[in-house]
Formats: structure tokens, C-alpha cells, sequence
């Protein structure tokens, strides 16, 4: 499967000075207004300014009140941006936008620091590692899909966020992880989501000076998690990791193939507080935007059951391992809500020198957008890109289809690290959940696509019944 992406909104980009750029100048995407440009058209809709500009052409320019950004629709140019020329290609303002959060995180870093960052980081990410990590992550699972309300009108995103936080919680910390720690970390990263969501689209910069709830509620929960981190970390220095115990474990031991070097405790708290905060809400809302689809696809719904029962049959959760080639169906619905709602639905670069995209100029400095949903959404790349249907992802021998425009989790350099633990965990959450409950929406339910930091679903309510004994193999 061909894969590429990142995440964030628009705004606060860096103005280019005039280019020097050789190349033809791209055309000025329609829907802008005086001063404004495309501000006004970003801030009522991101899937209209998406959806405006993509069809504009390969490369278009987009203003942003007084400052242009570059706006490229074409996967191609996208793997020139994320690989070929991705030294040219930095990470952008709303990466940098998340410091506060994350420090010197990997997901905020580009060239020498981020491939250095990257090399001590893999190995910790191994699926020998990530196995590791299982028999925890099955227990959370099961126990949260054991304790979901029936018939009520039942919002899934909080608590799959609140179940993503004690996953990535435990298996960064122990299982001992004490419960007011875990506490700690469910407040904290919804706070820490709506304040990046907040900055990434102050374009005055000034947001995070005034003294609001928000804010308040930010610094308090940040020097707590920092306190409490530092102390774990701390020890850990002090007295030794456990072998391979936990994530922050491994990333305390993990040394840099190339120099030897170790990450210092300032950058074990940054790549752990990156982990926390890139894990939780895009993995929860890829499994709510996977069950509400579900919810809508009966047949779809009734195949996945099958080939789970078939893979469960009487077995308890802590037996199964889900195989690379399990439950195949199921991962069609997971490629297709990744496909459909990408989490990283638009992303951005700054261009570190004077280049060319597909001949056109892009001055130093310039910002890049791209849009994940955008291209994903295409019809030249997927026909009735609009529509659910996991189907198109079998050829018609059966086997699976690749798609070089489907790039949910980055492409490249900075493609995700967490993939397959992201894949892992909804893979498990979903079969549970299809395995033990019937699903439909609740007539409470008016769902719509809620483009913050990440494309989550708003207003989106489930009806769970538990299913009828005949079927169910319950642990
Ligand atoms: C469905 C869930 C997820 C989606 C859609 C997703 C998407 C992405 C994307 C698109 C990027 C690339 C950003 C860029 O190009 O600048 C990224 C980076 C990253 N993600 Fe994920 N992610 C998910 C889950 C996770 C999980 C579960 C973890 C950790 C356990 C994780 C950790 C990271 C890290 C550390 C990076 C930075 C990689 C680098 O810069 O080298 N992500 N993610």
C-alpha cells in the first residue's frame, strides 16, 4: 500500500520575499476577496477552500490575507515535496506552532535534527517492540468495549480518546501506570488538542498571551505532566531503564546507529509528549468515523462479523493475535475510513530555497499546502471519491489494491511513525466492538466533518445493542 501525509490548518504562514524562483508563476486559485484573499473561504469551510483550490490546478497560489502560500494538488509533486526534494521542504509554522506542547518533538523538527531524532526512534517503533505492547492494549480494549452504554445515545470520541490515552499511557510507563496518573493524562491531552487547534489558527501569534480558561487550563495540566515525567525520567536516568520495559524505556536506551548518541531528558519528554499527543485523537477518530460507516453499511457490517467469528470462535482476547492477513475485510473499512477521513486532512511545508514544483516557481520561504482529503477525495484518483466503499481496494483477483495517492500517514520522510500502531489498535477496537455490540446511529445524531487540528466527527452519536446471544462469543 502506498502511503503519505501530515497534519494541521492553514493560516500563519511566512511570507516569501518577491522569487527569484526560475519557473512559470502559478495561477491565483478562485474564491479569494480584497485584503482578505482566502482567509474568509478557509475560515467557513475548509472542505470548500480544499475542494476550490485542488480543482485550480497542480500548483496554484493562495492568499492569505497579505501573504501568498502555494497550494499543490498532484501526488506526484507531493513525493517530490515528502521525499525526493524533502530537504527543501521543512516543516512549516504550525508544526513549529506545537513547541510550546512538544519542544523539540520529532514531528516538529526537518533535516539533520529530525533524521538524527528519527534513527534513535525507529527501532522503538520495530514490530517486535510493538508486540510487546499487545497483551496491555487488548486489556484496555476489551475492557473498555465491555463496558460501553447500550441503547443510550453514546458520543464514541471521548472515550476512545480517553482509551487511546490510557493505551499510549501504559505502554509508555508500565502498567502500573498509577490512576491518577492516567487521570492526568486523559484531561490533559484534550486540553493540550483544542490549544494547538486554537494557536494553529491565530494568525496574529498573540492567542497564547491571553489569560483565558483555555490557556490556564493548559499551562496548569502542561507543568503537571511535565513535573510528573521529568520525576519518572529523572529516576530512569539515574538508576537505569528497565531493559525493555516501556516506550519511554526504549527511548531512554535507544542510541543513534550512526554517532552512538542518546536523546538527553529534555528530548526523552519531547518525543514522549509528541507520542502522546500524535497517537490519541487521530487514532479515535479514525475508529468514529469507522463505525459510523459501519452503522450505515449494513452488508459491510454483517461481512466483517463473519470473518471475525471465523478468527474468534471460542477463543478469549488474550489468545488472538491479529495476522498481517486477518480479518481482510475489516482493513478494506479501515483503508477506507483512513481513505475518507484522513486525520492529517491538510498539511504544510516551507520551501528552504528557490525551487521549481512541475515547473512552476516556489520562492524560499514560501508556504506549501497539501491536502490529504483533498487528494483522497479526487475523482481522477479515486472515482466517487465521496462514496463508502471498501470494495475498491480488491482487484478483481481478490488481492489488494495500491493507490499512490492514498497517503493518510505521510509519505516519505516524516511518514508516520505510530502507522502501525494506529492500524493495530483500531484494527483490535473495531473487531471487538463488531464482535459484541449491533450498531446504529442514534436519531440524535446529526454528524458533520469538524476540520480543527485533525478532521474529527462532530455531533455524531451511536445507538449500541448488544448482540443477541445466538451469535456472540463473549470472553
Ligand atoms: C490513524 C492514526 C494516525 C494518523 C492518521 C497519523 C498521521 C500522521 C501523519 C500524516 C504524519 C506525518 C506528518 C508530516 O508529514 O509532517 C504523522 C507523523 C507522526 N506520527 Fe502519526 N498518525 C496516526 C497515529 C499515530 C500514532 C498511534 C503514533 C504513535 C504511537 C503516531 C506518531 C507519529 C509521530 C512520532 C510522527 C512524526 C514522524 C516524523 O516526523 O518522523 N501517529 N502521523
Amino acid at each position: 500500500m502506498s502511503t503519505a501525509t501530515s497534519p494541521r490548518t492553514t493560516d500563519a504562514v511566512t511570507t516569501p520575499r518577491t522569487t527569484t524562483a526560475p519557473g512559470k508563476t502559478p495561477g491565483l486559485a478562485p474564491g479569494g476577496v480584497p485584503v482578505l484573499g482566502h482567509l474568509p473561504m478557509i475560515l467557513r469551510s475548509r472542505f470548500e477552500f480544499i475542494e476550490t483550490v485542488r480543482n485550480a490546478g497542480p500548483v496554484t497560489r493562495v492568499k492569505l490575507g497579505p501573504k501568498t502560500a502555494y497550494f499543490v494538488n498532484d501526488y506526484e509533486l507531493l513525493a517530490q515535496i515528502l521525499v525526493s526534494d524533502a530537504d527543501k521542504f521543512v516543516r512549516g509554522i504550525h508544526f513549529k506552532k506545537m513547541r510550546n506542547m512538544v519542544g523539540n518533538g520529532v514531528v516538529t523538527t526537518s533535516g539533520d535534527l529530525h533524521r538524527r531524532q528519527r534513527r534513535i526512534m525507529l527501532p522503538s517503533f520495530s514490530q517486535r517492540r510493538l508486540a510487546m505492547h499487545l497483551p496491555v492494549m487488548r486489556q484496555i480494549m476489551a475492557e473498555f468495549v465491555a463496558s460501553m452504554p447500550e441503547r443510550q445515545p453514546y458520543d464514541l470520541m471521548g472515550p476512545v480518546m480517553g482509551v487511546g490515552c490510557d493505551i499510549v499511557t501504559s505502554t509508555m510507563l508500565g502498567e502500573k501506570t498509577p490512576p491518577e496518573v492516567l487521570r492526568l493524562v486523559r484531561e490533559a491531552v484534550p486540553v493540550f488538542v483544542e490549544n494547538a487547534a486554537i494557536q494553529a489558527v491565530d494568525v496574529t501569534g498573540v492567542y497564547k498571551h491571553l489569560p483565558t480558561k483555555s490557556n490556564r487550563d493548559f499551562e496548569r495540566l502542561l507543568n503537571a505532566f511535565n513535573e510528573y515525567m521529568y520525576s519518572v525520567i529523572d529516576d530512569k536516568f539515574r538508576n537505569g531503564a528497565g531493559e525493555e520495559a516501556g516506550l519511554l524505556d526504549m527511548l531512554i536506551n535507544a542510541t543513534d546507529p550512526e554517532t552512538g548518541e542518546k536523546f538527553d531528558r529534555t528530548e526523552v519528554r519531547d518525543q514522549a509528549a509528541t507520542i502522546l499527543l500524535a497517537s490519541t485523537e487521530t487514532t479515535a477518530n479514525t475508529i468514529s468515523w469507522a463505525c459510523y460507516e459501519l452503522a450505515r453499511h449494513p452488508r459491510i457490517f454483517a461481512e466483517c462479523r463473519a470473518e471475525i467469528d471465523a478468527l474468534v470462535k471460542d477463543r478469549d482476547w488474550t489468545d488472538i493475535e491479529i495476522g498481517r492477513h486477518d480479518l481482510p475485510a475489516l482493513k478494506r473499512v479501515l483503508f477506507e475510513a483512513l481513505r475518507m477521513y484522513p486525520s492529517s486532512y491538510l498539511l504544510s511545508r516551507q520551501a528552504s530555497v528557490d525551487t521549481t514544483l512541475g515547473g512552476y516557481a516556489i520562492p524560499k520561504d514560501a508556504a506549501i499546502l497539501y491536502s490529504h482529503y483533498g487528494q483522497q477525495r479526487d475523482e481522477r484518483n479515486f472515482p466517487h471519491g465521496d462514496e463508502f466503499d471498501p470494495d475498491r481496494w480488491l482487484d478483481k483477483d481478490g488481492g489488494e489494491v495500491t493507490a499512490s495517492a492514498f497517503m493518510p500517514f505521510g509519505f516519505g520522510a516524516y511518514r508516520c511513525l505510530g502507522e502501525s500502531v494506529a492500524t493495530l489498535e483500531a484494527t483490535y477496537c473495531l473487531a471487538m466492538m463488531i464482535q459484541h455490540w449491533d450498531f446504529a446511529l442514534s436519531d440524535f445524531s446529526e454528524p458533520k466533518m469538524n476540520a480543527t487540528i485533525t478532521l474529527s466527527p462532530k455531533d455524531l452519536k451511536f445507538l449500541f445493542t448488544k448482540r443477541a446471544e445466538s451469535g456472540a462469543h463473549d470472553e
